[in-house]
């Protein structure tokens, strides 16, 4: 799949903009603070109806504006169909192929985006919050039911950790009510596990080959997921229940000590092993780098075999951040198959052939030129 075409109003920096774009390597140049990521997030928010950058909707919004709005056109395999969202300081509106969708978990999928920025490259370094985020996003693209899991499971975490909270505020004594949220919470807890213990084997097996590859055949590299209660796979569904209930009830004086959920979903993590080692403990920078690209590069086949259609490719920054060999090895990857966005200060000393036959665009104090 690939945009076809791209329209904003009043969407940070820019006032009005209308770009289209072909089915290859689309490069924005400019100078700093300009207006190149802005770009790209305006694609991300359009296929994932948040932005990779702000949890605050109103940030996206141009300053002195009331509203901001993306529309696109995605090219797919049986057609071209517009996409459209609106960001108010109320709340969104989005729209598939004219029609609005009242649900998001609806609406997120049907345009698929791999985004790599320089923050990615933490995910193998940085704290576990960002390895969630990670999954969670691509779990959702390809899972209308999962994003709605996500959702649910927020908002019982959220009234659970309030209960607790007047517990142990002694503002509340019943501890009926705290049993039924329980109750409620494990039963999301289990699907949301069960679905990433599923996702993280997927995953593994398109990463692996491509870090092989991008490390010469050297290392090799696994995932593995690990939830917060001591569950293996073979347990999560015949006694993920059972184990969770252990738990909570072993602990529950601790948390109403503490006024907060102890154990979930929201405390999982990943740990990724290279050649049997810990790479977030005793790997190089080179080899988290490398990591962090065969997870980028192997989403890219994920979807591909989950979808059917190669997703739109986001890279931020992050071109120059990679050495020469990594450097060819994603661009190779992508040459001719994704539709791809690169923004950089200057293309100088990138010297690939998918560069020199891409479109470019010149950005300047939120104007974009095409200039080739
Ligand atoms: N809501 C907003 N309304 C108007 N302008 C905004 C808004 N949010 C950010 N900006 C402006 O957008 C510009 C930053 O754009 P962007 O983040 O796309 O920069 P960039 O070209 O990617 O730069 P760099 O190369 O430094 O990453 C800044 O000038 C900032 O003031």
């Amino acid at each position: 799949m690939y945009i076809e075409h791209l329209k904003l109003n009043n969407y940070r920096n820019y006032g009005e903009l209308e770009l289209s774009f072909d089915n290859k390597v689309n490069v924005i140049l400019g100078e700093n603070a300009q207006g190149k990521t802005n770009v790209m997030e305006s694609i991300y928010v359009l296929a994932m109806a948040k932005s990779h950058r702000t949890s605050n909707d109103k940030d996206l919004i141009r300053w002195d504006t009331d509203y901001a709005k993306i529309e696109g056109r995605v090219k797919k395999r049986h057609g071209s169909i517009p996409m459209e969202l609106i960001i108010t300081k109320k709340g969104k509106k989005a729209k598939f192929n004219h029609i609005e969708q009242k649900k998001l978990s609806q609406y997120i999928g049907n345009m698929n985006i791999v985004m790599f920025a320089p923050e990615d490259l933490h995910l193998v370094k940085g704290s576990p919050q960002v390895r969630r985020r990670f999954i969670d996003m691509e779990i959702g693209q390809v899972s209308p039911v999962y994003l709605h899991d996500i959702g649910q499971y927020q908002k019982i975490l959220q009234q659970r950790n309030h209960y607790l909270k007047l517990l142990q505020l002694k503002k509340q004594q019943d501890l009926t009510m705290l049993e039924v949220l329980t109750e409620q919470f494990i039963e999301v807890a289990v699907k949301i596990i069960a679905k990433r213990f599923e996702f993280i084997h997927l995953l593994e097996k398109w990463a692996t080959p491509v870090h092989k590859g991008i490390s010469r055949n050297l290392e090799t590299l696994e995932i593995h997921y690990k939830p917060s209660v001591d569950v293996s796979e073979e347990q999560v569904l015949s006694k993920m229940i059972e184990v969770f209930e252990d738990k909570f009830a072993k602990i529950k004086s601790k948390e109403i000590e503490r006024g907060v959920t102890l154990f979930g979903p929201h405390r999982d993590d990943l740990l990724f092993h290279v050649n049997n080692r810990d790479v977030q403990t005793f790997g190089s920078q080179g080899q988290q780098r490398t990591t962090a690209l065969s997870l980028k590069l192997a989403e890219i086949e994920l979807i591909y075999s989950e979808v059917g259609e190669y997703p739109i490719l986001l890279l931020d920054d992050v071109l120059s951040e990679l050495d020469d060999f990594r450097q060819s090895h994603l661009l190779n990857t992508i040459q001719g198959k994704v539709q791809t966005f690169v923004t950089t200060t200057s293309v100088d000393g990138i010297d690939h052939q998918t560069l020199k036959e891409a479109s470019a665009f010149k950005v300047r104090s939120g104007e974009i030129e095409k200039i080739q």
